[in-house]
Parts: C-alpha cells; sequence; structure tokens
C-alpha cells in the first residue's frame, strides 16, 4: 500500500534521512522504533509531504500512484492520515470546528463526532480552541479524534502513547485499533504506528517492526522481539544484532 524506495530527507539543508526503503503491506501495521534524533518524525512528515522536509532522493509510492511531489492536501484526498507528534495549538478554531468540516468533506455522520468525542472522553475539550492549554496526553487523544473522524485508509501515529496515563492508555489503544480495523471488509487499511514504550502494542497488533537508527532502516523483524532487544541491549546493541543475523544469512546463502 506504501512503499518507500531509497527515500533521502534534508531539513534546513541537514540530510536527515538515507535511502530508506520500507513497505507495508495492505492490511499490516509497522511499528517504528528508533532512538531521539533518529528521524522517525522526519519520516512521517516526508510521507505526508510537510513542505519543510525536502525529498533529496527517492520515490514515495502509495496505493500505486507515485506521490513524492504531490501537496499534502492530495496525499491526503488519496487517504493518508497522521497524527502528529507536538500538534501546534490553533486560537480561534474550535475543535468542533474543525471536527465538523473534517466530517463534511470526509462524509461521516456528524452524531459520530459526539460519539468518537465520548470514547476518547473529550467531550469536554469540543468547544474550546485546538489544543489551546490541553495536557500532553489531550493533545494525543484530539488527534485520534480528528483522525477517527477523517477515516484514512494509511494512518501515521507519531507516538501516540508518549505522555498518556496508564488509565487512558486503554481509550487509545482502541481509538487506534478503530482506526486500523473499521470498515476493513470494504478496503484495506494499514498504519505506521512511532513508539518508544512499546505500551500502544499492548492494545494493537503490529505486524513488523523496524529500527531507524541514524537516519537509515537498520533492524527489521518481530515488533515484540525489536521491543525486548531494545530493552536488553539498547539501539546499538539491538542493531548490531540485526547485523550479525543479517550477515549469517549471506554467508549461508
Ligand atoms: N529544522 C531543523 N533543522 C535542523 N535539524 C533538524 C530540524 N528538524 C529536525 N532536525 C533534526 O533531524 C533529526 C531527526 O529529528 P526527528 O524529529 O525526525 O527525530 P525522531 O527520531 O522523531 O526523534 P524523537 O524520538 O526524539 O521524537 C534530529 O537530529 C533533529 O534535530
Amino acid at each position: 500500500m506504501l512503499r518507500l524506495v531509497n527515500l533521502s530527507v534534508d531539513v534546513d539543508s541537514k540530510r536527515v534521512l538515507t535511502n530508506v526503503s520500507l513497505y507495508v503491506r495492505e492490511g499490516e501495521t509497522l511499528a517504528l522504533f528508533g532512538p531521539n534524533g533518529s528521524g522517525k518524525s522526519t519520516l512521517m512528515n516526508a510521507i505526508i509531504g510537510n513542505p519543510k522536509y525536502k525529498i533529496a532522493e527517492g520515490r514515495i509510492i502509495f496505493k500505486k500512484h507515485d506521490i513524492t511531489r504531490i501537496p499534502t492536501d492530495e496525499r491526503v484526498k488519496l487517504g493518508l492520515g497522521i497524527a502528529f507528534q507536538s500538534p501546534p495549538a490553533i486560537s480561534g478554531i474550535k475543535l468542533i470546528d474543525l471536527l465538523r468540516k473534517i466530517a463534511e468533506i470526509r462524509g461521516t455522520e456528524e452524531e459520530k463526532i459526539y460519539e468518537y468525542a465520548k470514547k476518547l472522553k473529550m467531550e469536554e475539550h469540543l468547544e474550546r480552541e485546538i489544543n489551546k492549554g490541553f495536557s500532553g496526553g489531550e493533545i494525543k487523544r484530539s488527534e485520534l479524534l480528528q483522525l477517527l473522524v477523517m477515516n484514512p485508509d494509511f494512518v501515521m501515529l507519531d507516538e501516540p502513547d508518549s505522555g498518556v496515563d496508564l488509565e487512558n492508555i486503554g481509550i487509545v489503544g482502541k481509538a487506534i485499533r478503530e482506526l486500523l480495523e473499521r470498515d476493513k471488509e470494504r478496503r484495506e487499511k494499514a498504519g505506521i504506528i512511532i513508539t518508544h514504550t512499546g505500551h500502544i502494542l499492548d492494545y494493537v497488533d503490529a505486524d513488523y517492526g523496524a529500527i531507524l537508527y541514524r537516519g537509515r532502516i537498520a533492524c527489521i523483524g518481530d515488533p515484540y522481539e525489536i521491543l525486548e532487544d531494545v530493552r536488553k541491549f539498547g539501539y546499538e546493541g539491538c542493531v548490531e544484532k540485526c547485523l550479525t543475523k543479517y550477515r549469517n544469512l549471506n554467508l549461508k546463502r
């Protein structure tokens, strides 16, 4: 569904991602790991088409369309959606007004807004300006609420579990499951989830995991095994273990 081919990305003339190749098939969820500053958010911003993130080389293919050079709104129309790690607060626009607009464009029934807001415990925030004064956990739930109303085919979630308390993590987890599974009988869904702690993977099944390390994909494998290895050996040790495994596989061949 999404394929990145030798993608290199610059931010403010600094090379942040080098030669990233990855794919996520229909129905799959990829868990993306990596130390701070390794380029995970950059990757999501490049995929959604944030103009600050310049594609220096490579291609992004989504549903067989080459979207490398098309603007963000066209990518969203094709079915991409993102929950940012740190979205801005927007003065003068209430959350409910944004949600109504999204619902109108995407053909979502208005009562669904209230249903999802209730599920995410965000009813009291609907009349407030978007993200203004929201706590860290409330911002995460606000992003998810917007995505639920938007109902994209491919979701990118940048650390949806960071700053979320143990009680709310279940609420967030269920919302993400719904995002990945709603209408699955009618159309394919897939996604990428960035997580440091892996808490969200207690609620959402990831099909495979990848480590982004110093701007490159350094390891691909079982997400739960990767998480365990990162806990035991740290990122460097985990990447070294992966490389040794690849080398041995190649030697056997
Ligand atoms: N505007 C910018 N100018 C210069 N460097 C930048 C800019 N934006 C991002 N970077 C750098 O790009 C690198 C990757 O940042 P990115 O936010 O993608 O990392 P990340 O893997 O998502 O990190 P974290 O886990 O801390 O969220 C970092 O070293 C960051 O400082």
